[in-house]
């Protein structure tokens, strides 16, 4: 797809955006100067080498960690000071923090109880399962949207390594992201179940924004629209995959070892 934006116009345009984005961990630069944008009904791709820094990325815009330099806006709003809780309300979501699939409840309990957590619900865990009832409509319509309407009535924990990963990005969509943040979500798959994971994460990116650390670059070729490569904290290449890939410098630094 497009190259990205001049700086300027794509921070404006971008649901999520960080500039200058630094972390120092002692004396230590885990992540310098990094530049990013996400747009609405993109997927994005951080990539790199291990210990790039693309899990520290991930938490200095989840806000788990605080930057030592730069500036994060969420939806036009400068959140490089905001708490992670808030953060996560306004839809910044990440997918490990709320994905917990609760091994002995059905799938469909599953979706339900997340579907209550933006229903101010949360802490009624005293509330019979039946409270549930009113939620299953919704929870129908996401598992159908998924592709786990089959498992239902199925419990969690009898899915497969797969199908959890599934129903884990279905318990995210209950809490209706803006920006869905996935860290390795294809990692420890087998080749059936990346390829229906990849087509659900391009079928929900249509309507909100994906940042995701992937591993495998067959897959980011596939279904990214641009593609962030880090390298010892710093961004070495961006755009689109094709461009990134023809990059002497990510072929020598990255591409060039996995890919062989
Ligand atoms: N809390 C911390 N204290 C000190 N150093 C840290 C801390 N967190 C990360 N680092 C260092 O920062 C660098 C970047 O780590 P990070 O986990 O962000 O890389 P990564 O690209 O996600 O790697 P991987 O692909 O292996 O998960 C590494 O050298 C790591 O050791």
């Amino acid at each position: 797809m497009n190259a990205p934006s001049p700086q300027s116009l794509g921070e404006q345009r971008a649901v999520l955006s960080a500039r200058g984005l630094s972390r120092r961990f002692g004396g230590f630069l885990a992540v310098n100067n990094v530049d990013i944008d996400v747009f609405h009904g993109e997927i994005h791709a951080l990539i790199g080498p291990n210990g790039a820094g693309k899990t520290t990325v991930f938490n200095l815009l989840t806000k788990f960690l605080q930057p030592t330099a730069g500036k994060i806006t969420l939806m036009g709003e400068d959140i490089t000071s905001t708490s992670p809780d808030r953060v996560a309300r306004m839809g910044l979501v990440r997918s490990f923090q709320i994905s917990a699939v609760f091994p002995h409840l059905t799938v469909l309990d599953n979706v339900r109880v997340a579907l209550q957590r933006p229903n101010g619900l949360a802490h009624q865990f005293w509330r019979p399962m039946s409270a549930l009832d009113t939620l299953t409509g919704k929870a129908d319509a996401l598992l159908t949207t998924v592709g786990l309407m089959r498992e239902r009535d199925a419990l969690a924990a009898d899915l497969s390594y797969g199908r959890k990963r599934v129903l884990e990005i279905a318990t995210t969509l209950a809490l209706d992201p803006k920006v869905l943040l996935l860290d390795e979500p294809l990692a420890g798959m087998g080749q059936e179940d990346i390829t229906a994971i990849a087509g659900l994460i391009r079928s929900v990116a249509k309507t909100r924004a994906v940042l995701m650390v992937e591993h495998n670059l067959s897959v980011v070729a596939d279904i990214c629209d641009r593609v962030t490569v880090l390298q010892r904290g710093e961004i070495l290449a961006a755009g689109d995959y094709a461009t990134v890939s023809q990059d002497p410098q990510v072929r020598t630094a990255y591409m060039g070892r996995e890919e062989d």
